[in-house]
């Protein structure tokens, strides 16, 4: 790889002048999915990511999830885990684990680089401040033996109910970074296990974000050929849920797209968090690598 020399470093930062603008003292909600950590030196350019965005007066919030984390833990423990509709059944043995992986080793590692880059990061989850409250999910599916539809019971698995912002806004006036786990309580004092994509949208909703970015293991929606699609309509979006041409994870980040535009939220795009410096190449350039989803 042939390296810039210092004009061509410069011209390209001074590109950046306008995306700084655009996004100055806006909020950003980052949803680092786990598919996309794991590789210790795209985790330290999404730190340094992050801190710059701060650093350029944007309010950047990290919303994370830990999926193949949770499952690598689960499986150590010989706890057998099954999806529904890209859900994970939580039983009380496995939002145990669910909160210990995601609220205690993954947040402080993700608040550990983030300060080690020069930023001062804060973890939470939704249990802090009662910040999201957790309503139990009802989801119903027809039952292919007698065609009536019926409840599935995903167990400890939630959505987010009320979501209460003013912690997050005391941090993010602080110039702290907010790094949350989806981890929350619900009224019934138990504690539930939300999907990082919708904890996400319901966060970036509640701060009115112009932006939510989406990091996860693929360019973004790819098409039934596997090609990216760059800009995809609500309705088409639902039209490829229904063929199946979405379908297990990018279901409810999808999903999650839709309300979060319906929120107020002004843009959402999923994107390569394995592509170094995902987040700088989508906010900061004016070639978008993801896919936007738009009304
Ligand atoms: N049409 C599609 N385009 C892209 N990815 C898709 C599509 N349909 C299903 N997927 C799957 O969704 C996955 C992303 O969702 P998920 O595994 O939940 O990621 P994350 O852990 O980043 O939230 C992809 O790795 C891919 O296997
Ligand atoms: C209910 C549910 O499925 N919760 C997810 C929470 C973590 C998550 O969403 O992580 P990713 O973003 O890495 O997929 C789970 O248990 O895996």
């Amino acid at each position: 790889m042939t390296l810039p020399d210092n004009h061509s470093r410069a011209h390209i930062i001074a590109q950046a002048l306008p995306y700084m603008q655009r996004y100055d003292n806006r909020t950003v909600v980052v949803k680092y999915g786990g598919h996309a950590m794991g590789d210790a030196e795209l985790g330290k350019a999404f730190a340094r990511n992050v801190t710059l965005l701060r650093q350029s007066g944007v309010n950047p919030v990290v919303v994370h999830g830990g999926g193949p984390q949770i499952g690598k833990m689960l499986t150590r423990l010989g706890i057998v885990s099954e999806f529904k509709a890209g859900l994970r059944v939580t039983d009380k043995a496995t939002v145990e684990i669910v909160e210990m992986v995601l609220a205690g080793s993954i947040n402080k590692e993700i608040v550990q680089s983030i300060n080690a880059e020069g930023g001062r990061a804060v973890g939470l989850c939704g249990k802090d401040g009662n910040m999201v409250v957790a309503e139990k999910l009802q989801r119903t599916a027809v039952d292919p033996d007698s065609n009536i539809e019926k409840v599935v019971d995903l167990g400890f698995v939630g959505e987010p109910g009320t979501v209460n912002s003013t912690v997050l806004k005391l941090v993010l006036k602080e110039d702290l970074i907010p790094v949350i786990a989806p981890v929350a309580p619900g009224i019934d004092g138990a504690t539930y296990n939300i999907n990082a994509d919708t904890f996400a949208g319901a966060i970036a909703g509640s701060l009115n974000a112009k932006r939510l970015l989406f990091l996860t293991d693929v360019p973004g929606v790819l098409d039934k050929d596997g090609n990216l699609i760059k800009q995809l309509s609500v309705a088409r979006a639902r039209e490829l849920m229904a063929d199946g041409t979405i379908s297990g994870g990018m279901i409810p980040k999808v999903e999650t797209c839709i309300e979060a535009l319906d929120r107020g939220v002004e843009g959402v795009v999923i994107l390569d968090g394995k592509v170094p410096h995902a987040v700088l190449l989508e906010l900061f350039t004016d070639r978008g690598i993801g896919t936007l989803i738009c009304p």
